[in-house]
């Protein structure tokens, strides 16, 4: 047997080795296939690494499908899949994030979906990423769909004591989400326990919106940093654009 981490994982570490990465998360529930390859389009150019394909709230089938194929068509950029279930597959994506929702109170999300879709990745050649997901208050419409626990926002241990039992189960990313649109990000206090206790990179996403959030949390040790309702509410492609520029520069310097 041969366990090796596939292309995009091996491009997220190398890239890492230089810089903090950008991942640009767009849900197909939210954007249609032509804006979706445009934001990939403009996101390349301006130096994001990676496109995030995902919804919590039924972006599954053929409106899937027709994103990730639009994204594909108009960028070079890794797509990797970031499943609300089983349903969150498919089969024009690079990769998806093998994701356990390891604060949940249901099995469903943490090994549930994930048996029912370990067969549509195989058949479909996509590159699993294990990735330990962990929900930080507010969690927002991810939690409640998730049935999380959320993690309370000043109790960075807790965070810390899941992202180790992540890393110690064999997942190679941890992500710290606070939710899609959240009010407030993770804060940085939290992001910086976790990094120091982890060796895998350190994914944080959720309530992202201005190049000065996106750097405190950079500051305080992601290595990743996931930016999707800032850029896809910007109100049109030329404001998107301009924030897109304003969050790179904010996590590249
Ligand atoms: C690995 C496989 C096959 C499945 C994993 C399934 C798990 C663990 C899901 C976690 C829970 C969940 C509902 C995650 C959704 C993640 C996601 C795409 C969040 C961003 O979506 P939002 O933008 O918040 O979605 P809405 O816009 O629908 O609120
Ligand atoms: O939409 P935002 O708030 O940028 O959140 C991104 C991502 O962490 C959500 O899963
Ligand atoms: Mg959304």
């Amino acid at each position: 047997m041969k366990l090796q981490p596939g292309k995009v994982e091996s491009y997220i570490h190398e890239r890492l080795e230089n810089e903090r990465l950008h991942f640009v998360l767009l849900d197909p529930d939210d954007v249609d296939p032509e804006t979706a390859g445009k934001i990939a389009e403009m996101s390349e150019e301006i130096g994001v690494d990676a496109i995030m394909i995902g919804g919590s709230t039924g972006a599954e089938g053929d409106v899937l499908d027709g994103v990730v194929k639009a994204i594909k068509e108009s960028s070079g950029l890794p797509t990797i899949l970031f499943p609300g279930s089983h349903g969150g597959i498919s089969k024009y994506a690079d990769a998806i994030f093998f994701m356990s929702l390891l604060n949940s109170t249901n099995p469903f999300f943490i090994t549930g979906a994930q048996a029912l879709g370990a067969f549509q990745v195989k058949r479909y050649g996509i590159e699993p990423i294990p990735m330990a997901y962990l929900i930080i208050e507010p969690g927002e419409t991810v939690g409640w769909v998730g049935d999380a626990k959320p993690i309370p926002r000043h109790k960075p241990k807790i965070a810390a004591a899941y992202a180790l039992a992540g890393q110690y189960l064999g997942m190679r990313l941890v992500y710290l989400e606070a939710g899609s649109g959240a009010s407030k990000p993770v804060p940085p206090e939290m992001i910086a326990l976790v990094k120091r206790v982890i060796d895998v990179p350190l994914i944080v996403g959720g309530g992202i919106r201005t190049g000065e959030q996106a750097r405190a949390a950079v500051n305080a040790g992601a290595d990743i940093i996931v930016t999707g309702t800032a850029i896809e509410k910007a109100g049109s492609i030329e404001k998107a654009r301009e924030k897109l520029v304003e969050l790179n520069r904010g996590i590249k310097g």
